[in-house]
């Protein structure tokens, strides 16, 4: 599959200047791309944008030519923030929260090193590592043709990050899963993209 973005603009409604100009962008199943530029450039809100949560004021997705916007349901493209605590509801547990999407694999949960005792818990009573390895399980259902990460494991110990890089790296290999990264980390990037992107170079 190929996701692309074409020619896509965009700006907050509350904001006075444009984040993105005429950008376009590729990404190919398969393929590991990073993403760099400076604080504040707009990153994020690309990935937002690629992910069909934000819609741009001139431009669009597109997933294998057809808009993004068109597909009902379950999106194949999913992004992993940067701060689990945001994006997990806080009323509900976390076995509830793991298959808001849809069934998770055995496999994937047991890769994460997501263990069943913590499956009873509510997000508040678990560490940002132990909440981030939900978030990334959620954003793998069957469903799942490209995962953008969001500075995933900015606020981890290194430990924890490079348990998730590990098994991240597998996962998207073994089913060829389209990657983009973004990270502050150029050697973290280096080591898990063919290609990386920077977002400052590439505005039409
Ligand atoms: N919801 C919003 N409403 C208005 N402005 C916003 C909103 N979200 C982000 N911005 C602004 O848009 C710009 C780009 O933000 P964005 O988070 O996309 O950048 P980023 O490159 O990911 O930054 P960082 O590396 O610090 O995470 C910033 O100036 C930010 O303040």
């Amino acid at each position: 599959m190929r996701l692309e973005a074409r020619n896509v603009s965009f700006r907050y409604d509350n904001g006075n200047r444009n984040i993105l100009n005429h950008m376009d962008l590729t990404l190919e199943s398969g393929e590991r791309l990073g993403l760099a530029a400076p604080s504040g450039f707009g990153k994020t809100t690309f990935l937002k944008i690629l992910a069909g949560y934000e819609t741009p004021d001139e431009g669009s997705v597109y997933l294998d030519g057809k808009p993004l916007s068109a597909y009902k349901g379950y999106c194949p493209v999913q992004m992993i923030w940067q701060h689990p605590e945001l994006a997990v509801n806080p009323r509900l547990r976390m076995g509830t929260i793991l298959n808001e999407g849809g069934p998770v694999e055995e496999r994937i949960i047991r890769g994460l090193g997501i263990e069943s005792g913590w499956l009873d818990r509510y997000p508040g009573e678990l560490s940002g590592g132990e909440l981030q390895r939900f978030c990334i399980a959620r954003a793998l259902g069957s469903g799942t043709q490209f995962l953008l990460a969001d500075e995933i494991t900015t606020m981890l110990d290194l430990i924890t990050q490079s348990q998730i890089w590990q098994f991240l790296g597998e996962e998207v290999g073994r089913r060829g899963l389209g990657l983009m990264v973004v990270s502050h980390s150029q050697a973290l990037m280096e080591r898990l993209c063919g290609r990386i992107l920077d977002l400052e170079q590439m505005e039409g």
